[in-house]
């Protein structure tokens, strides 16, 4: 069954707005956005809107789009972060605004960009915690619990440092180790909100050929964030490409990726082309800064 989004707005004006408007027992919203330090954002902030889409699983999504368009924002309303202002993310067929945290987990798991864990856990104790959700109160992890945990580091390249406190790795182990918590919830859905942000190039790519394989063999929906235009384009199914809260292009790199979209979305100007090497097609970019006409490297 699909994530389902249906006509979803949503705006962290209206949001700041309303908790601004009881707060300070209804002053009239122009008083509060006249204050210079005012907790609103500015009217042209962006938001949600007017999104519908259906997430499959089986498939890999990644949304691309320029710096404050809305990626996270949209993210945190399909995992119920967030409920939106009008519109539905309906879950497994169910409103997500119905389902408790603990439904919730069993069904999507999240690597989000900047998660920390401030208490000194071990690394295996961080990725036995995607198990909660299915651990009992009180109770220990059952033998299925502890050989997930286990496949998982072993996949993940983890294990090499499962006994070290978690607040004494480096940003890319930890992100590492958040990615195998993450896997371990073993859910139908994944969402990677710039997963890969602290990774060096080895293991984003170790990591990406972990979700194709899970995309392929379990059947596992993946809707992953990323600023990198050619690793999207050469791991994901589809691309959506976003700008100021919508979406202008969803579909199979070879059909949609191409110079005119990117240059409308990002504002730069690419050359797109297939690259075999790659098995996908893939934009590159250059300085315009050049001395007698050649770049540094001619
Ligand atoms: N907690 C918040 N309160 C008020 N406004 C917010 C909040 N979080 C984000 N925004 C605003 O909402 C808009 C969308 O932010 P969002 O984080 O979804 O963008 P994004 O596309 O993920 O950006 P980036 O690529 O920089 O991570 C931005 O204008 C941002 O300033």
């Amino acid at each position: 069954m699909p994530i389902s989004v249906n006509n979803l707005f949503f705006s962290y004006g209206d949001r700041v707005r309303q908790i601004a408007q009881v707060k300070s027992q209804q002053i009239p919203v122009e008083k509060i956005r006249g204050d210079e330090h005012s907790l609103l954002p500015p009217e042209d902030a962006c938001s949600i809107r007017g999104i519908d889409l259906d997430f499959n699983e089986g498939c890999f999504y990644s949304i691309l789009g320029p710096n404050g368009c809305g990626k996270t924002t949209f993210i945190d309303l399909l995992i119920g972060h967030l409920r939106p202002a009008s519109g539905n993310v309906f879950l497994q067929g169910k409103d997500i605004a119905s389902l408790s945290r603990l439904d919730i987990a069993k069904q999507v798991a999240l690597v989000a960009q900047n998660d920390t864990v401030n208490f000194p856990f071990t690394v295996q104790e961080v990725v036995m915690m995607g198990r909660h959700p299915y651990i009992k109160r009180f109770s220990m992890p059952s033998s299925k619990d502890v050989a997930l945990v286990k496949d998982v580091m072993e996949r993940t390249g983890v294990d090499r440092f499962a006994s070290r406190k978690i607040t004494e790795l480096s940003g890319g182990e930890r992100q590492r180790a958040l990615f195998a918590r993450a896997l371990c919830q073993d859910t139908p859905f994944l969402f990677l909100d710039e997963a890969f942000s602290n990774m060096d190039i080895h293991h984003t790519i170790r990591l990406l050929d972990i979700v194709r394989e899970d995309v392929l063999e379990k059947g596992r929906g993946v809707i992953s964030v990323f600023h990198d235009i050619n690793l999207a384009a050469i791991w994901s199914d589809i691309l959506v490409f976003m700008k100021q809260g919508e979406i202008v292009s969803c579909g199979k790199t070879k059909d949609i990726m191409d110079e005119q979209l990117i240059e409308d979305v990002f504002h730069v100007k690419p050359k797109v082309e297939y690259n075999s090497y790659a098995r996908s097609k893939q934009a590159s970019f250059r300085s315009e800064i050049t001395t007698m006409g050649k770049s540094c490297n001619e």
